[in-house]
């Protein structure tokens, strides 16, 4: 056992997360935060192509059409591309704090089939901060924004620097996402406060 803990409960001493000044407003759409990310990147065929928008506090909503490329079983989603809709929409809050993290721990529980065709309406909202903890929650809905609950998550994001990014990842792509002349494309690239 390495010692550390990974539990999805706050510890009692966390404290609230905080909206970053310059957050988007309210119902505002973020957009994409790197073109070629599989979640919500235009640069993907198959990607979810999530749209996100700001919520109040410390929460965003996004909507994901289901795809044929989408299926596991004939006709329905798989497990793991709705999960990755429910990281991609936790990912985001990212922008709202302007704190660079990382998913570490992601528990889903599927309670509904989610059928090709239709829209997932997710909902994320960061619930407590500990050092560099990040404690949120998630949930997808069908039928509309107040449909019964298909998936939810429960997670912990980490804050990283932005070296997390620049040590570890393919040099071809991270040369390209610096070396983009828009400065905000750059910094959102790895969610950076600008
Ligand atoms: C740019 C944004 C894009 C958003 C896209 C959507 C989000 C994503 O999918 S991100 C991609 C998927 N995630 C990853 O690739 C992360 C891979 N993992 C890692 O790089 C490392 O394990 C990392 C950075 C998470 C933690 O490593 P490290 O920095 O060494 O942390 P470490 O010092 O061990 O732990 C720091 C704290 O985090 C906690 N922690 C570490 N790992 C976990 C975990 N898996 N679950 C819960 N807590 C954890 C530790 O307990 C510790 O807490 P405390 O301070 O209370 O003791």
């Amino acid at each position: 056992m390495s010692g550390r803990t990974t539990a999805l409960t706050p510890p009692a001493d966390a404290g609230p997360p905080v909206r970053h000044p310059e957050a988007p407003a309210p119902g505002e759409v973020i957009g994409a935060h790197y073109e070629n990310c599989f979640g919500c990147g235009a640069g993907v065929p198959h990607g979810l192509h999530l749209e996100v928008r700001a919520g109040e506090g410390v929460a965003v909503t996004a909507e994901f059409r289901v795809k044929e490329a989408h299926q596991g079983a004939p006709g329905l989603a798989h497990g793991g591309v709705l999960a990755t809709a429910l990281d991609e929409t936790l990912g985001s809050l990212n922008w709202l704090t302007r704190v660079i993290a990382v998913t570490g721990r992601l528990e889903t529980d599927f309670l509904l089939p989610v059928p090709v065709d239709s829209v997932l309406y997710l909902e994320a909202e960061a619930v407590a901060v500990h050092h560099r903890k990040i404690y949120c929650t998630a949930t997808g809905r069908l039928g509309g924004p107040e449909g019964p609950v298909a998936v939810r998550a429960d997670a912990v994001f980490i804050e990283v620097k932005v070296e997390h990014f620049i040590n570890h990842g393919r040099p071809a792509e991270i040369n390209a996402a610096l070396a983009d002349p828009d400065q905000v494309k750059v910094v959102r690239a790895f969610e950076v406060n600008p």
